[in-house]
């Protein structure tokens, strides 16, 4: 079945790359681009233009990769239009938040806040080094492209709340003056520079020993290219809210000691 896509930010880094990615795959098909200067053909539409085009472009997943703070009005439109949603917007504001938790109650909704498979096993990888390690100390680094607005970046955060499922974790983001560090404090660091696609890498130190855990994405393709995977598994689900884990697959097995 070739599932008929609507790319929401569609001129943006990642619309891009995600329409360059659906050309070259034949399980899906991008039937409608979203962008805010819209073209007046009928498969480029404004943000205003986009509930009657979802309906009228049989559109049967909307992929998001926009701003914060332009997420709801989407949900809205998914919702009023019967339509799942994927997105990967991240620096999500409360009313983008609360949207996406009220459309998961009518339509299939997924968000990621990082669609690479990589930084799916690096969270997998976190989360059993802190069954081992949870007191080390754990600092948090990402770097991304100068064009990137929300800092720290979603994967950041969410590297974040891993590390607050095993431990009392009080971000601190960056450091300055002179006063010595806390042992429930896990130092969050965004640097912006050029074109980097996005690496992240946590330190943890402690006993005479420090290790870390790293990705790099050396591609949007790489991004694009699972939010894919994740609109063409979540066309055929029911009505809730989903997570890469569900489209990906969870761990099918346990860290051997
Ligand atoms: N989950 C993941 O794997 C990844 C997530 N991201 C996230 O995706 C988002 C987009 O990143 P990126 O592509 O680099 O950003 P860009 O700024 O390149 O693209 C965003 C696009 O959204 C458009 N836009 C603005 N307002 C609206 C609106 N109301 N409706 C529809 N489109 C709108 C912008 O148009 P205009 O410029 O005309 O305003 C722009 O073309 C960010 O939040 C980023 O952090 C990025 C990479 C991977
Ligand atoms: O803006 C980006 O580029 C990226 N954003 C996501 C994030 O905030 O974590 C994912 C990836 O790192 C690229």
């Amino acid at each position: 079945m070739v599932t008929r896509l609507a790319v929401n930010g569609a001129n943006g880094r990642m619309g891009t790359a995600v329409r360059e990615a659906a050309a070259e795959r034949d399980d899906c098909s991008v039937v409608l681009a979203v962008t805010p200067g819209g073209d007046g053909d009928g498969s480029v539409v404004t943000p205003e233009e986009r509930r009657d085009a979802l309906d009228a472009r049989d559109v049967d997943v909307v992929v998001d990769f926009s701003v914060a703070g332009a997420v709801s009005s989407l949900a809205e439109d998914c919702v009023a239009t019967g339509t799942p949603l994927v997105t990967g917007t991240t620096g999500l504001d409360a009313a983008d938040r609360d949207s996406l938790g009220s459309a998961s109650g009518e339509v299939p909704v997924l968000h990621a806040r990082n669609f690479s498979r990589g930084i799916v096993a690096l969270r997998h990888a976190l989360d059993a080094t802190l069954d081992v390690v949870a007191e080390y100390d754990i600092e948090i680094s990402e770097t991304h492209h100068r064009e990137k607005r929300d800092a720290p970046s979603g994967t950041a955060t969410a590297l974040l709340e891993t590390v607050a499922e095993h431990r009392e974790a009080d971000p601190v983001h960056g450091r300055d003056g002179t006063h010595l560090r806390e042992e429930t404090e896990v130092g969050v660091h965004s640097r912006r520079a050029g074109h980097i696609h996005g690496e992240h890498e946590i330190l943890l130190a402690d006993n005479d020993e420090a290790l870390t855990l790293g990705h790099r994405a050396e591609d949007r393709g790489v991004f694009a290219a699972g939010a894919l995977d994740a609109a063409a598994w979540l066309a055929d689900r029911d009505t809730g809210r989903y997570t890469v884990d569900d489209a990906f697959g969870q761990p099918t097995h346990d860290i051997q000691q």
